[in-house]
């Protein structure tokens, strides 16, 4: 049987619009800065699409472009200034950061109340400990992505394949937290079909194109791809072998349209949380 198709589009949609009627009610604007160094190609694309949807929802947005060649000092004196700046209620540096400046040092300079990718460890130790406040927003849009596909994580073998500081981790603490059983596979995983043919919530965040088969999926779970992965032939495709997973599958997301929509409405959402608490 045919697995349903999570569609993350529409549900991201909802959520879009449901985040603009709520900043249409408040007295200003929630600001958002959008920090991106250098011209790495799928950045750019990445920032112009957030961009184009915080504006979308009503939300003052502005994208700081540095070179290449700039430098971490120069990188931390921009934060310092968004961090002062009232008008800014959310802050993302997108990653990957050139060489020579060290992506740990930029998330910890980040005030954690306008860390709205979640990566400051404040934020990271709040969601560990079952207190979260700003909450990574991949993740975060996967959470709401198996809600709406009425898929409930609690009691249910959940594997996170795939230990990121920005996917991985802050998945498995989600999942956690909504009483998942849970298991986190990475490159030192002995037999990971076996692992994965034992999950009935499937989660692939591992960045190689196709990697999980039809047969590493258990009959009539749910997969979730996070994976964006470019083809040489200019095309998206994800972690997950698409169509034989599907084959299998009761419920999967699909790429694109699946997961990746939902980070971005999840960012601005997480704007919103950032400036109500602020303001
Ligand atoms: N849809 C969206 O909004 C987003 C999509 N992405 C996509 O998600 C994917 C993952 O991103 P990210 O977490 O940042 O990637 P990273 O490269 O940071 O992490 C990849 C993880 O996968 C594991 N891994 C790599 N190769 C293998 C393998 N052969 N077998 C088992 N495990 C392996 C690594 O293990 P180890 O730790 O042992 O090295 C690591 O934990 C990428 O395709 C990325 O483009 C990312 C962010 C947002
Ligand atoms: N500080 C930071 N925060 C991030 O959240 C962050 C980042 N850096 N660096 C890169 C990754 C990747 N990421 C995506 C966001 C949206 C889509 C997305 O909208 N994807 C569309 C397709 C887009 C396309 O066609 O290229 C889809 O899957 O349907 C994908 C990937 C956020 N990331």
């Amino acid at each position: 049987m045919a697995a349903r198709v999570i569609d993350g589009k529409a549900v991201a949609a909802a959520l879009r619009a449901e985040v603009a009627a709520r900043a249409a009610t408040l007295p200003y604007a929630p600001g958002l800065a959008v920090v991106l160094v250098g011209e790495d190609p799928a950045s750019q694309v990445y920032v112009r699409n957030k961009e184009r949807a915080a504006k979308a929802a009503g939300f003052a947005s502005e994208t700081i472009r540095l070179p290449a060649s700039a430098s971490q000092a120069e990188l931390l004196a921009l934060i310092a200034r968004l961090n002062r700046d009232p008008a800014v209620d959310g802050i993302l540096v997108q990653l990957p950061l050139p060489a020579g400046i060290d992506p740990q040092a930029v998330i910890r300079a980040i005030d954690p109340a306008k860390d709205v990718d979640g990566f400051h460890p404040d934020n990271v130790a709040a969601l560990a400990l079952g207190t979260p406040f700003l909450v990574p927003c991949t993740p975060r849009g996967v959470m709401k992505l198996l809600a709406a596909a009425g898929i409930a994580p609690r009691g249910a073998r959940a594997l996170v394949l795939g230990r990121s500081n920005i996917v991985g981790r802050p998945m498995a603490a989600l999942l956690l937290a909504a009483d998942a059983t849970v298991t986190i596979a990475h490159s030192r995983t002995r037999d990971l079909a076996a692992e994965c043919r034992r999950a009935e919530i499937l989660i692939a965040a591992v960045g190689r194109a196709e990697m999980v088969k039809g047969d590493w999926v258990s009959p009539g779970a749910t997969v979730i791809d996070v994976g964006i992965n470019r083809t040489a032939a200019g095309g998206l495709v994800g972690d997950v072998a698409y169509a034989e997973a599907a084959a299998v599958a009761g419920a999967i997301t699909p790429v694109p349209g699946g997961v990746g929509p939902m980070t971005i409405a999840c960012l601005l959402e997480n704007t919103l949380i950032a400036a109500a608490a602020r303001r």
